[in-house]
């Protein structure tokens, strides 16, 4: 306690602050710990979370990896900063790199070249951000796969869900502008398509390409102007949307897979400290570890050999990075119709492409409103589903892979088609059929897929499983013998909810008077049906018609 205050409060120092020998008694850490508290209530803060627990699985980890590479990408960034010059000024090389002596480039492509080539680390510290960035975003597609499949989205998680969908809609742009920064032929390949999709958008295209371009393309301002979205205003946005998104798994606390002393109250796992704090520190050096070793071995985006950007230029095997690819699926597959009436062009074959682009996006922010919204469920859910027993949001979430799956070979028609000796034709056409079909045989096959595990489920409850041992029997017969099920695995193929469809308003009221049911009712309860009807759920065996299989005779 300082003495000054005891000094001016003489009498009333006794009760408010700790004696003086009590503090020198205390341990450095003790009396530090004292101080931080004394100010930032650490203590009731530190009770309240530190022994919180969170179940195992090792789907979870998924969201760490992204957490990871997300701290990677900032501390690799930082130092990239300190190098690179966002400028679209116009200077002439004389670096260390020799093929480019004597080139005019923008001193924003000569700066990443210094920094390939010149500063100490440099190249190496690029590569890493270049590869945290990949996978990154590859971490927060699959993470957003594992929340998806497991149903992990339903209340009370739904915003959680979107403040994840925005995290991965800003990394995959915040990357996007990343490569479009060190001004080699591939960036200004992907700036002017970028120009080429919002100039297609009717009516204020021109304005907003004059707007966010400063004048006609390429102009002198995109550059820095993506520096400053790139490195502050998309970075800045993201921390506080991570740093809301996991406050979110603290307040609604993690969901858990079903299992013995599992309930939808409860949650059984390891306290966060020690455990997940030592499995997460070792963690993130495992992530950095890899991510660095990958970005030691292998190279990317070797932007030395493209040369600086020239708008006559047009890079022939332009790829943008994977996560970019379905886009450029989206454009190549689509026929170039246009309209032109009254002096001005719709230019179809990109506006198409760009409101697909959007709505793909929009589907899956969407997507825990509308199962809400179709299922009437309003109960929360922190037991996962196993994506067997939700068959149609299954195969919609494979349906959407394939679709993406499809666009990203499209997106790389020309690669396909020289690796592959293909017509490139063939293969955009191929496509464009599948683009159509490819989902709905995906979501289908899944579908059945679901179907026959959920049988296989029952069969193995019911009967037991097959353990390979033949017996003969006094008459001849041959049979395999079946093992029962542990009980907690029993309780784990049995722990699913199986609801009822939604039904719809008896057709008459109760004063005999037809009722008018809306067509947007009626697609609801066809909806209804489709998720919880027959075709989705195999009717789990009940416990009498356990009892009466495995009772008495000799069953197998
Ligand atoms: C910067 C990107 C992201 C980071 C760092 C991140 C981090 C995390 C972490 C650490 C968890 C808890 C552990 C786990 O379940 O994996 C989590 C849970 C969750 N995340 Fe993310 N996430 C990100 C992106 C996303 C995306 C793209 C979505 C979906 C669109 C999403 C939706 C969720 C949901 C709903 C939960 C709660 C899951 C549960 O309790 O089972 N997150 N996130
Ligand atoms: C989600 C966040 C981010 C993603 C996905 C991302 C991705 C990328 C990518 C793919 C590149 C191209 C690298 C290359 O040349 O091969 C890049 C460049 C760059 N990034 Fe980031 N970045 C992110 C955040 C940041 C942050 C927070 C900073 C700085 C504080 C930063 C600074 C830079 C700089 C200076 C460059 C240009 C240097 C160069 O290309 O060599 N980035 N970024």
């Amino acid at each position: 306690m300082s003495t000054h205050i005891s000094d001016a409060t003489s009498g009333a120092h006794e009760e408010i602050g700790h004696s003086e020998a009590g503090v020198e008694q205390k341990h450095l850490g003790e009396k530090s710990a004292d101080w931080v508290d004394g100010r930032l209530g650490v203590y009731n803060l530190a009770k309240a979370n530190l022994r919180k627990i969170f179940p195992d699985h090792w789907s979870f980890m998924l969201g760490e990896i992204c957490l990871y590479s997300f701290i990677i990408i900032i501390l690799t960034g930082v130092y990239l900063t300190l190098f690179f010059n966002p400028s679209m000024g116009e200077v002439v090389y004389h670096g260390t790199y020799t093929p480019l002596q004597g080139i005019k480039m923008s001193e924003a492509y000569k700066s990443a070249l210094d920094i390939s080539f010149d500063v100490r680390g440099g190249l190496l510290i690029r590569q890493i951000h270049h590869w945290a960035a990949i996978v990154f975003v590859a971490a927060m597609l699959v993470h957003m796969m594992r929340v998806f499949f497991t149903g992990a989205f339903r209340k009370p998680r739904e915003i959680n869900w979107l403040f994840g969908f925005l995290l991965l809609f800003l990394g995959m742009f915040d990357g996007f502008m990343g490569y479009s920064l060190p001004d080699d032929l591939l960036s200004g390949t992907g700036i002017r398509f970028m120009e080429g999709a919002i100039l297609s958008v009717p009516l204020v295209g021109t304005y907003l390409q004059m707007f966010l371009y400063g004048g006609q393309f390429p102009g002198n301002d995109i550059i820095p102007r993506f520096f400053t979205i790139h490195v502050l205003l998309i970075p800045g946005i993201m921390l506080g949307l991570l740093v809301a998104h996991l406050i979110l798994v603290f307040y609604h606390k993690h969901t858990q897979f079903a299992g013995p002393g599992r309930t939808e109250k409860n949650v059984v796992g390891m306290p966060l400290m020690p455990v997940y704090m030592a499995k997460a520190g070792g963690f993130f050096f495992l992530v950095f570890g890899v991510i660095a070793f990958v970005s030691a071995i292998a190279s990317v985006n070797p932007i030395w050999e493209y040369g600086p950007y020239r708008p006559d230029q047009v890079s022939t095997d332009a790829q943008p990075d994977w996560y970019m690819g379905f886009s450029e699926g989206l454009i190549r597959i689509m026929p170039g119709w246009e309209i032109r009436a009254w002096g001005h062009t719709l230019e179809l074959g990109v506006f198409i492409p760009l409101v697909i682009f959007g709505l793909m996006f929009v589907v899956i922010a969407i997507y825990p409103f509308l199962e809400g919204w179709i299922t009437g469920d309003k109960r929360e859910h922190h037991i996962l589903d196993r994506p067997r027993n939700a068959p149609v949001r299954t195969g919609l979430g494979v349906a959407w892979i394939a679709e993406y799956i499809i666009l990203l070979v499209g997106g790389g028609n020309d690669l396909f088609a020289t690796h592959l000796h293909l017509s490139i034709d063939a293969i955009t056409w191929a496509c464009r059929v599948l683009f159509f079909v490819g989902p709905v045989i995906a979501f289908m096959v899944t579908k059945r897929w679901c179907m026959g595990l959920q049988r296989r489920d029952k069969d193995k409850i019911l009967h037991g499983r097959e353990t390979g041992t033949i017996k003969r029997l006094p008459h001849g017969e041959f049979i395999e013998v079946h093992a029962q099920l542990p009980q907690e695995e029993l309780f784990r193929l049995t722990a699913h909810e199986q609801s009822a469809p939604a039904e719809l308003p008896a057709a008459v009221d109760e004063n005999g008077v037809k009722r008018k049911i809306g067509s947007i009712t009626k697609l609801r309860a066809k909806l209804s049906a489709g998720y919880f009807g027959p075709q989705s759920q195999i009717a789990k065996p009940t416990a009498e018609e356990h009892a009466e299989i495995t009772s008495g005779h000799g069953h197998h």
